[in-house]
């Protein structure tokens, strides 16, 4: 059963259950247990200690595959591979000058994960493991499983030595250490949207709490303060003008700030509302700004449909993050058991075909690239389509150039790269994700506007939310370009873009 990252659930038709098993401690819920969304049975604390056992024994089980692993004979371990073999396989039905760089064919593996080192088995992690603490208390299961981890893996970069490549690896985020304040924090969150919680893993939890912390700086800063205006009831001039200004700073965009006070203030001077109310009714006003970019409904889920060939195409100026977005979403979409394979269209610049093909390598997912200067980008496309039909590939991630100096050239290019799709894939299903970087808040979205002018977009990837007080940036998107977000980014690691949901996002914003 493989967890689909996309659709944020198992492949299986089966509706989740909301409430966990009802346990004795009632009196400590959450601080942030909110009563407006509370579902009605749901013990939160009961939830997250459900969910962290689980987590627990999932790390526990993991650790001893490790160690199965590691203690079967060495034939786990490929043979040594020398450094500079290229490993270039052709496409099944090879266009002349195209080159496809690849990590061990994904067909032969049955598993995900592409790299059989033994370094890739055991998932490490790059940062340094926390040490196996010399506890003299009896050690909790978790702790044991950490500190069995923590020995195999010494003893496996020991063996993986010479086969390693100094580069990232997939990284598996380290379990929860104790069901702190962010752990119970991320586990409310997702039982509020019915999860269950048999089935929260740990990079979920995980992905939540980078989120929140990501976002940090915008609650923080600004949200918070909103908060304490729009929880003292109806809203007087100068209050108004307060909330005004503190979206306004947090990038939120003229149009929905607007949008956000008018409403804010017919509401409350419909009713006076309690502060936790009012807060709840704030919420529902940003995820509604969220779930229907310039007043359309859209599909809340995005994931790549099934038999068919899907082919995103991401586009956005340098620097962005649109490289690394492939790489993620090349990994999301390895873990989630779909057919990965990447077009480096972006022909402009040679050392971006040269960075895809890295992010190739760290997520074994083949990338179809013209190794010749200033290739036609849409010829590369033509070449990753043939690949992907002859290979059965279901999603293809097409990175291309974004350089902004000539509007003119990269309608042309676009359109042409469109083009060819249409042609040589009519039945695709084609999606074109314009990447854009939080961090520049407005200015990002000046440039936004030109793309949406220029291709044909269907949505945006929101990178770099970690860090920026401009996290507001995502209610602009949505209300100014009328743009559903997708996923969005909030780290450098492979592991640090999942898809967007208004809930989360509106949650780690305002009650992080
Ligand atoms: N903090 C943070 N950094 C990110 C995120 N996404 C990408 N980056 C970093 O942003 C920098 C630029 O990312 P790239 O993927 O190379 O951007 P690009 O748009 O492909 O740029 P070109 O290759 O120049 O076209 C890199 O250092 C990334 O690690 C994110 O979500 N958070």
């Amino acid at each position: 059963m493989v967890f689909n990252w996309f659709r944020r659930q198992f492949n299986r038709s089966e509706s989740p259950a909301p409430a966990p098993e009802p346990q004795p401690e009632q009196s400590e819920q959450p601080e942030q247990a909110e009563p407006e969304k509370t579902q009605e049975g749901v013990d939160y604390l009961a939830w997250a200690k459900a969910a962290y056992q689980n987590i627990q024994q999932q790390e526990a089980e993991k650790s001893s595959e490790v160690e199965e692993k590691v203690e079967a004979p060495e034939a786990e371990v490929p043979p040594e591979e020398p450094e500079d073999q290229e490993p270039v396989v052709e496409p099944s039905e090879p266009e002349a000058g195209v080159e496809s760089t690849t990590a061990p064919e994904p067909e032969s593996e049955p598993e995900s994960e592409p790299e059989a080192e033994v370094e890739s088995t055991a998932e490490p992690e790059p940062e340094p493991e926390p040490e196996p603490e010399p506890t003299p208390a009896p050690l909790s299961f978790l702790e044991r499983a950490k500190a069995e981890r923590g020995a195999r893996l010494e003893e496996l970069k020991e063996k993986a030595v010479e086969t390693v490549e100094p580069e990232e690896k997939p990284r598996r985020s380290p379990a929860p250490e104790e069901l702190d304040e962010d752990f119970l924090w991320s586990a409310e969150v997702l039982a509020k949207q019915g999860r269950r919680p048999d089935e929260v893993s740990v990079e979920e939890i995980n992905w939540l709490q980078q989120l929140r912390q990501g976002l940090g700086k915008t609650r923080r800063g600004l949200i918070n303060q909103l908060k304490a205006v729009v929880g003292q009831g109806p809203l007087n001039d100068r209050a108004v003008l307060e909330v005004e200004s503190l979206l306004l700073q947090a990038d939120v965009g003229v149009e929905a700030t607007d949008r956000i006070i008018e409403q804010l203030q017919t509401k409350l001077r419909e009713e006076s509302l309690p502060p936790e109310q009012a807060i709840a009714y704030l919420k529902q006003l940003l995820r509604d700004i969220l779930d229907y970019p310039g007043g359309k409904a859209y599909d809340t889920t995005f994931a790549p449909e099934p038999d068919v060939l899907n082919i995103w195409m991401l586009t956005g100026v340098n620097g962005v993050g649109k490289t690394t977005t492939i790489g993620k979403l090349a990994h999301l979409a390895t873990k989630s058991d779909y057919q990965c394979l990447i077009g480096a269209a972006d022909t402009f610049r040679a050392a971006a075909v040269e960075q895809v093909k890295v992010w190739g390598e760290r997520t074994g997912t083949d990338v179809i690239a013209n190794p010749g200067k200033n290739t036609d980008p849409a010829a590369v496309v033509y070449d990753a389509i043939t690949a992907a039909q002859s290979r059965k590939v279901n999603l293809l991630l097409v990175d291309t150039a974004g350089r902004l100096q000539n509007k003119k050239n990269l309608m042309e290019e676009l359109s042409k790269i469109r083009r060819i799709i249409d042609k040589k894939a009519p039945d695709a299903k084609v999606e074109s994700l314009l990447v854009l970087d939080a961090t520049l808040g407005q200015n990002g979205l000046r440039q936004a506007q030109v793309f949406a002018e220029v291709a044909q977009l269907s949505g945006v990837v929101l990178t770099k939310l970690d860090g920026t007080a401009k996290g507001g940036v995502a209610l602009a998107v949505s209300q100014q370009l009328g743009l559903p977000i997708r996923f969005i980014g909030a780290g450098e690691g492979i592991e640090d873009l999942r898809p967007f949901s208004s809930y989360e996002f509106v949650e780690a914003l305002i009650s992080g």
